[in-house]
């Protein structure tokens, strides 16, 4: 199981957790949620690449000595296209592919592999804490990852056949988008990168 993993431009990114910190360590601060999600999907029993695609030099050289790769790609339109751009790089014929968002700082490798296990094979998707979002999907082996990520992605990838995994994972569910979801990561318990930030 390959996982690709998006982050945008950093001064354009999670602009809904801007005043969080300082406005000179905003693009710091996500990148640290980029680190400690990625850390933990290393970490997983049942994931191999992991390919992080992005719009900003600061990321690979943040993510250099990880293990973790990283594509520099810009001017790609939108989440979807950036997906897709990296599952495709991913793809073997029988190989899996995924996606996993890049906010997940309380993610714990035990987690993520119980969710790739509850998938078994199967095209599936793994709801957010609101239960309206994606935080990850993984195509069926040697298909395409065909994202349909955005408002309502839950939704959007139940009707592509994929199977709801992971109701019972709270770090996997727990994307960061506002101060009350670092909040609620923090009492899971957050990577260290992030934990640097005091949340
Ligand atoms: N490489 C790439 N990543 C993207 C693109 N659009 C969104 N992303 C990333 O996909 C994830 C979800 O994006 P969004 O929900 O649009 O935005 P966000 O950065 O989480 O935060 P908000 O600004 O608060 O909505 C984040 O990790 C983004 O950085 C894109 O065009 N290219
Ligand atoms: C894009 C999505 O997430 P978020 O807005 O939480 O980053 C999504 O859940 O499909």
């Amino acid at each position: 199981m390959d996982l690709v993993v998006p982050i945008k431009r950093l001064g354009a990114a999670k602009t809904r957790l801007r005043g969080v910190v300082a406005d000179d360590d905003h693009a710091r601060l996500v990148l640290a949620l980029l680190l400690d999600t990625v850390t933990a999907a290393a970490r997983a029993d049942g994931v191999g690449r992991i390919l992080v695609v992005c719009e900003d030099k600061r990321v690979p050289d943040a993510l250099s000595g990880t293990g973790v790769e990283c594509v520099d790609e810009r001017g790609l339109p939108g989440l979807n296209a950036a997906l897709a751009f990296g599952a495709d790089r991913l793809r073997t014929p029988n190989g899996t592919v995924g996606a996993l968002q890049a906010d997940l700082p309380a993610l714990r490798p035990a987690e993520l592999a119980a969710a790739i296990a509850e998938a078994a094979g199967r095209r599936a998707f793994c709801a957010d804490r609101p239960g309206t979002g994606t935080t990850l999907l993984l195509a069926a082996p040697g298909q395409p990852l065909e994202p349909r990520f955005g408002v309502g992605s839950a939704a959007a990838h139940a009707a592509t056949g994929a199977v709801p995994v992971g109701a019972g994972l709270p770090s996997l569910r727990c994307d960061v988008d506002t101060s009350e979801d670092l909040a609620v990561a923090a009492g899971l318990g957050l990577g260290p990168a992030t934990r640097r930030f005091g949340a």
